[in-house]
């Protein structure tokens, strides 16, 4: 036997009053990049693994992985060193390997093992940056579940825990609107470990981008209802989650929402230690964060919930940027550029770098004008001043749920075919495929090609790049940094103290303003306008950019849009001026 499966024997809440806070996994960020195409080959079956079978193919992609280790820098665990992960570990006698107990002890005490030959895979249902995840019956007891499976590329420290900071945030939280952890398995054969969850048919972002799926008022704030009672308790425990987007929003065929991946989760107390600014997926990250914030609090994910609000109302992401740098910028043009006092009080790092030269009107209400009453909660959660977001508590006693047309029960929201993220990329692979085909048909009759025009919804949408590394990228070069490989080094050792990846500090000497200048006049509010708001079917997704690199290929099959000074999507943001000692220096070339 290969594996088994860890079963809770003991509440969360109980595992919670006996943890301390130095017993806490220290907070660090992912570098969520390349999830390569071998990964999916990487995947042993449950029952392969029992037998102990690895195929060649995930031989193979072992290098490959090695090169895209996270990072975290701040563990100061002894792990084995690290062995092939075809080697059978010591188990315990609850039957946990050595090496999963050496560094992930905690996340797993008092849990006990189940066989994992219970359990019949099904079908692969998503694909998250360091985990596959299939649906599979429990055979025990006939439920449909999903495995999670994490990969450990060689027993890397690092990804052990953050899955183990995953499992012990999970244990921590037990809400309808929070997914259940339900059990782990692991594999002694293939350094992975399988999280068990309950079955979730839908995502957000895959609803939303389905065609014919077109939410009502009263659908939008039933969802919302459920997303806000789901932060409300994470963060009434101290978690913040720190990554909401449509992907991570699974509903199930009852209209029930639960916010998923924990990944990049995190216990805190307000004040008490500063952690990662480089969380959030970009098109839901919070100006703070961009500017640097080492100390936030529940506002991260309330900005992100706005985001999702008014994403859900207009039918498309508001703030589709593609780098950070553009991100601040959408942000300013639509909720308003921050007033002087708030660039005063807030002694964010980056703020005199990305402070803009004009200041920005709000249009927030001019664009939500047709559904007045979202209209003050989105002005609430998309405050550019953290403070001012309030909590979700607030967010919930807010006008938008106690006026007309009230939510409507979960119970009573249409039932959809099975409609993930992952449904819609391969929908959109699959049209890609066809259109190519179509192509050589037609270059071998010699009948002209015709430009297909028409995009699957998934495709319009603009991903982003990994969306840590442009600003620190951009910074480094005006510091004039003579390291060859700055970049890389700061996402591997960042300072301990901050949580995983802050990467450099601003040295005072060379500090001077990054301009959004000219090209101001060029970016484009694409997304809005009062015409195209309201609820017109969406042409977006609600997942958002994943937080892995693209390639450029994936940068060009945005929209068209119009670009800063002409610039082609893949150099758009990193082409800003950036005024130094009254120069102005064009860095570009980098994605
Ligand atoms: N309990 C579940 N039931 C059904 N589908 C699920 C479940 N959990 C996750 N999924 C699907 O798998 C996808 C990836 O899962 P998850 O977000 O947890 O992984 P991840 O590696 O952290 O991903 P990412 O890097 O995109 O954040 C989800 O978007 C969702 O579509």
């Amino acid at each position: 036997m290969g594996c088994v499966i860890g079963k809770q024997s003991q509440s969360p809440s109980s595992d919670h009053r006996r943890r301390t806070n130095s017993e806490a996994p220290p907070d660090h960020s992912r570098t969520r990049r390349g999830r390569s195409s071998d990964q999916s080959s990487s995947v042993v079956s449950v029952n392969d693994a029992v037998d102990g079978v690895v195929t060649v193919k995930e031989q193979m992609g072992q290098s490959q992985r090695q090169q895209k280790a996270r990072h975290t820098g701040d563990f100061s665990v002894t792990v084995p060193a690290p062995e092939r992960c075809r080697v059978i570990p010591d188990l315990n006698q609850k039957g946990w390997p050595s090496w999963l107990m050496a560094v992930a002890g905690e996340a797993i005490r008092d849990w006990t093992p189940r066989h994992a030959n219970t359990f019949q895979k099904l079908d692969k249902i998503g694909q998250g940056t360091y985990s596959n995840v299939y649906k599979a019956r429990d055979l025990l007891t006939g439920k449909i579940v999903a495995l999670k499976k994490v990969r450990f590329d060689n027993l890397e420290p690092e990804s052990i825990k953050f899955m183990a900071r995953e499992i012990l945030i999970l244990r921590k939280l037990d809400h309808p609107n929070v997914i259940k952890l339900e059990g782990l398995v692991t594999s002694r054969m293939s350094c992975s470990l399988y999280l068990v969850f309950e079955y979730m048919e839908h995502d957000l972002a895959g609803l939303a981008a389905s065609q014919g799926i077109k939410f009502t008022e009263t659908q939008v704030k039933c969802y919302m209802k459920q997303l806000l009672s789901g932060l409300e308790h994470c963060h009434k425990h101290g978690v913040l989650h720190r990554d909401i987007k449509g992907s991570n929003l699974l509903i199930d065929n009852e209209g029930i929402l639960k916010i998923a991946d924990f990944g990049l989760a995190t216990s805190y107390v307000p004040g008490q230690r500063p952690l990662t600014s480089r969380v959030v997926t970009l098109w839901y990250r919070p100006p703070e964060l961009l500017l640097g914030a080492t100390f936030y609090g529940v506002g991260v994910d309330l900005w992100s919930a706005g985001c999702i609000l008014a994403e859900l109302l207009s039918g498309k992401p508001i703030m589709p940027g593609r780098t950070e740098v553009e991100q601040l910028h959408k942000i300013f043009k639509l909720c308003g550029s921050p007033s002087e006092e708030y660039w005063k009080k807030s002694k964010l790092p980056n703020a005199t770098l990305f402070k803009p030269q004009h200041p920005y009107k709000r249009c927030l209400a001019e664009i939500f004008k047709d559904v007045p009453s979202s209209l003050s909660l989105i002005e609430t959660l998309l405050s550019i001043d953290p403070e001012e977001r309030s909590t979700a508590t607030a967010a919930l006693n807010s006008e938008f749920f106690t006026t007309e047309p009230y939510a409507c029960e979960p119970s009573s929201l249409p039932k959809y075919p099975p409609s993930k993220e992952i449904d819609v990329k391969l929908r959109d692979k699959e049209a890609r495929r066809k259109r190519t085909l179509a192509g050589k048909v037609n270059a071998v009759d010699g009948t002209r090609r015709i430009k297909v025009r028409e995009r699957p919804a998934r495709a319009r949408a603009v991903p982003a790049p990994e969306a840590n590394a442009e600003i620190q990228v951009n910074l480094d070069k005006w510091r004039g940094m003579t390291q060859t490989n700055a970049k890389s080094k700061s996402e591997k050792f960042p300072p301990p103290h901050q949580d995983g990846a802050v990467g450099h500090t601003i040295d005072a000497s060379n500090k001077g303003p990054v301009s959004f200048g000219k090209s101001d006049t060029y970016f484009s509010s694409s997304i809005f306008n009062s015409k195209s708001s309201g609820f017109a079917k969406s042409s977006g997704p609600a997942g958002g950019p994943s937080r892995r690199r693209k390639t450029n290929r994936d940068l060009h099959s945005g929209p068209s849009q119009k670009f800063i000074g002409g610039f082609k999507p893949s150099s758009i943001g990193i082409s800003m001026d950036i005024m130094f000692k009254g120069k102005s220096e064009v860095l570009g070339g980098q994605n």
